[in-house]
């Protein structure tokens, strides 16, 4: 089966230092991959380089079956991928949900009642329905980041890229996100210290170790306190 995303040799460096040095990924229709590894390791990095928001020293990015050169190349598959920031409030930025959850549906061209509809209807399917005339920069950690995955939603993505999506999020609003990502029917990227999350969502994992993605297993060991843990595939 082709790959939905496909990352080859690439490096980034950030201050002259490099954060990727070879690092290599793709993803598959129906895919969870979750991406792990220390602070600092590269995983945001990763994920910005996966849709042109890093300038890669070497190596190349495929989307959909095209490789994505320059600005235009990653403005067209980025229409097809959301991108799930690990701070909602570099997302949000209009005054409301419901006009914030619109504004990627009016910007895939859909009319501003169209736009209001398909926004209407995914909150309500993410049970947030009760949100929709709060202003988004009075909502709790947890309420802006299920808002803000609504605003993915309801553009309709092919592929979620997802950077630390339970911080900060209580159990019952957690709950609603895992089920909302349950229920999506794209491939994702799931990047995640929250090894119980992971453990119960992804499909496959790769960690990432000095700049490269090696593959790892997902597991819960028996445990005292039945913790799950992610480790290189070498060492199990
Ligand atoms: N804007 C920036 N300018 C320079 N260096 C940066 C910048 N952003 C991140 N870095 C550095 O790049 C490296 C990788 O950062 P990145 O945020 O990708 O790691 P991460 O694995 O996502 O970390 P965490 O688990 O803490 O979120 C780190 O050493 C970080 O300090």
């Amino acid at each position: 089966m082709a790959a939905l995303i496909s990352a080859r040799s690439v490096i980034v460096c950030r201050d002259g230092r490099p954060v990727l040095t070879e690092a290599d990924l793709s993803l598959e229709p129906l895919e969870r991959l979750a991406v792990v590894g220390p602070n600092g390791a590269g995983k945001t990095t990763l994920l910005r380089a996966l849709v042109g928001l890093e300038l890669l020293s070497s190596g190349g990015i495929e989307a959909f079956g095209e490789a994505c050169r320059g600005e235009a190349g990653f403005r067209k598959a980025r229409r097809r991928i959301g991108f799930l920031f690990q701070d909602s409030d570099d997302q949000l930025f209009c005054p409301t949900v419901l006009e914030d959850v619109s504004f990627g549906p009016l910007n895939l061209g859909l009319t501003r009642a169209e736009s209001a509809e398909r926004a209407g209807k995914t909150l309500a399917e993410l049970g947030l329905s009760h949100l929709a005339d709060r202003l988004t920069h009075k909502l709790s950690g947890g309420e802006k980041r299920l808002v803000c995955l609504a605003g993915l939603l309801a553009m309709g993505p092919d592929v979620l890229l997802l950077d630390e999506p339970t911080n900060g999020v209580d159990a019952e609003n957690g709950a609603r996100l895992e089920d909302a990502l349950r229920a999506f029917e794209g491939a994702m990227i799931l990047v995640s210290h929250d090894d119980a999350f992971v453990s119960r969502l992804a499909t496959r994992g790769m960690l990432l170790r000095d700049g490269r993605l090696e593959p790892a297993v997902i597991h819960t060991h028996a445990h005292r306190h039945g913790h799950p843990h992610m480790h290189p595939r070498n060492e199990n």
